[in-house]
């Protein structure tokens, strides 16, 4: 599968203003970088429709590269339930949210934010396994009894992501150790995992839990040594 970049503006948010690129698959998928302090050094890009891009393009040199911080990066797949009705069965939301205001206070740095809904079963496959969850059920064994994988998704849109403004060594917010292995797999230096544990609550904490002890992800026992980003 190849991603190209397709265009880019600017995008005040309530934590600042970001820089929005959007990228498409083969299949015209839609993925999307939000960026703070990072430079566009793809040469392919489409200057026609991001006009803004073609002088940080040109301007950036070797020596800025060189200064730069290493980059403060969210791997983020979609949520719709979580990111924009506020679930709280997850904790995506929260996190969406703390990554974005922590890559505006250091600066420099992207949130991928990946069109992989219900880790990449899609939404409808989500609702279908939210509705076995209501029937008690875990996360893991929901996805399993409809016949689909527990993580479906796929991280290969990453590289050509981060290359786009010159990234090969990141800083990841992450407690998934499988984002950590993709990028080291793929040349993209791990520097640091920054853990991220917000938005615990009582609807949230089993499915943590399960992702905790069934599927990997670095949290503790009472979900409390994680880094804090913010509240
Ligand atoms: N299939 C399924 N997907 C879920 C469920 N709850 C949340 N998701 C999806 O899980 C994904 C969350 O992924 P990320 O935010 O990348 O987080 P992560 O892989 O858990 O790892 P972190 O980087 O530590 O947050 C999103 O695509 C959600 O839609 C669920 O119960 N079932
Ligand atoms: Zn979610």
């Amino acid at each position: 599968m190849s991603y190209q970049f397709i265009t880019s503006a600017k995008l005040p948010t309530r934590h600042g203003e970001f820089d929005i690129h959007i990228f498409e698959n083969d299949d015209g998928q839609e993925h999307v970088m939000l960026t703070v302090g990072l430079s566009v050094v793809d040469q392919n890009i489409n200057v026609a429709t991001a006009p803004h891009l073609n002088d940080v393009a040109s301007n950036q040199s070797d020596d800025t590269l060189a200064e730069r911080p290493i980059p403060l990066i969210r791997i983020h797949s979609e949520c719709l339930t979580g990111d924009a009705f506020s679930s709280l069965k997850c904790d995506c939301g929260p996190q969406l949210n703390t990554a974005m205001q922590a890559i505006q206070e250091t600066g420099c740095g992207a949130i991928l934010y990946l069109r992989q809904e219900g880790r990449g079963i899609g939404l409808t496959n989500k609702i279908r396994a939210y509705a076995l969850q209501d029937q008690g059920h875990d996360t893991l064994d929901a996805n399993l009894l409809l016949g689909l994988p527990a993580d479906a998704r796929i991280y290969d849109m990453c590289g050509p992501m981060l290359a786009h403004v010159g990234i090969d060594a990141v800083r990841l917010i992450t407690n998934n150790p499988d984002k950590v292995a993709y990028l080291t797999e793929h040349g993209i230096d791990v520097i640091e995992r920054v853990p991220l544990l917000v938005g615990v609550n009582d609807m949230n904490a089993e499915y943590l839990a399960t992702k905790r002890d069934r599927m990997g992800h670095l949290l503790d026992k009472d979900f409390n040594t994680a880094i804090h980003l913010n509240k």
